[in-house]
């Protein structure tokens, strides 16, 4: 079985104030997505978001369904973002392959059987996915880097000017709840979602890559007056819950992949919080 899962539950921000640093790792950083022939993933009871990785070898990798879906197939009642952030690969979704290079993306509606990920030209592709579940059928598309819409946010003076790649939208794609897209942070800024905001009606989940080896990234969650961090990696993952801000520094600059799930496809619900009042 190539198919990997563990469960995480949602915790009540209250509680969260008594976790001490291996706490908080366990319950919201995701660490090892990428494994030689093997798909990883973490079902999140936030959102019922699933938050995977798949690394195909010479033989392609099936997204078989997994126990907690109780499902005839993965995407009986979901849907599914992928972005590729390793080399050039092959997702295959029935009869159809998609070629899905570095940083491209692709949406698989609810009600495909087959999904699965291949190498191509014995490159590796490095497969991010997240998955939501979804009330309607969409069809399915591949996202170019092309068909972005793109936004620039901050500046160097204060350390986090950065370019938002949003790939999987609404102005972009049917989608029932999901929503993800990509943030490059530029040379010399390392700030990321600052200002902070928090969105209590969708949760959402982080992957940072582009990390150099010996940097790290600082991730910040919790409630906006009483924060937490934890410290990250290249290609690892973590939750972050409704209430909670998410925003990040880095001991250089990074890119990292959002992912959102929840009642509503409006990019811009976000409550801000002014950077005086975090604490
Ligand atoms: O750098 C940023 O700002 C972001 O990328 C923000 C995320 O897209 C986000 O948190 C959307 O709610
Ligand atoms: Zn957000």
């Amino acid at each position: 079985m190539s198919v990997n899962y563990t469960v995480r539950y949602a915790t009540n921000p209250e509680d969260v104030k008594s976790y001490g640093t291996e706490r908080l790792r366990e319950d919201f950083l995701i660490e090892n997505l990428f494994e030689d022939g093997e798909i990883n993933m973490v079902y999140s009871f936030y959102g019922r978001q699933i938050v995977g990785g798949a690394k195909p070898g010479s033989s392609a990798l099936e997204l078989e369904t997994i126990d907690p879906l109780k499902a005839n197939f993965f995407l009986e009642r979901r849907e599914l973002g992928i972005i590729n952030v390793g080399e050039p690969g092959i997702v295959k979704v029935g009869d159809t392959e998609y070629e899905i290079d570095f940083k491209e993306a692709i949406y698989v509606g609810r009600g495909e059987e087959e999904v699965s990920f291949h190498q191509k030209d014995g490159k590796q592709p490095l497969f991010y996915f997240n998955s939501a579940p979804a009330h309607q059928a969409y069809p399915t598309k591949k996202i170019s880097q092309d068909e972005a819409e793109i936004v620039e946010l901050g500046s160097l003076e204060t350390a986090n000017h950065r370019v938002i790649r949003k790939l999987i939208v609404n102005s972009i794609v049917d989608t029932c709840q999901l929503q993800m897209g990509m943030t490059q942070l530029e040379t010399g800024s390392v700030w990321n979602t600052m200002p902070a905001h928090v969105h209590n009606r969708r949760m959402e989940a982080y992957f940072y890559f582009e990390v150099p080896d010996e940097q790290a990234v600082c991730h910040f969650m919790g409630e906006p007056d009483n924060t937490r961090h934890i410290w990250m990696k290249n290609n690892q993952a973590v939750l972050s819950p409704p209430w909670s801000i998410h925003c990040g520094s880095g001991t250089s600059n990074y890119t990292f992949i959002w992912a959102m799930n929840g009642e509503n496809l409006d990019y811009g619900d976000m409550d801000h919080v002014e950077i005086q009042d975090l604490k």
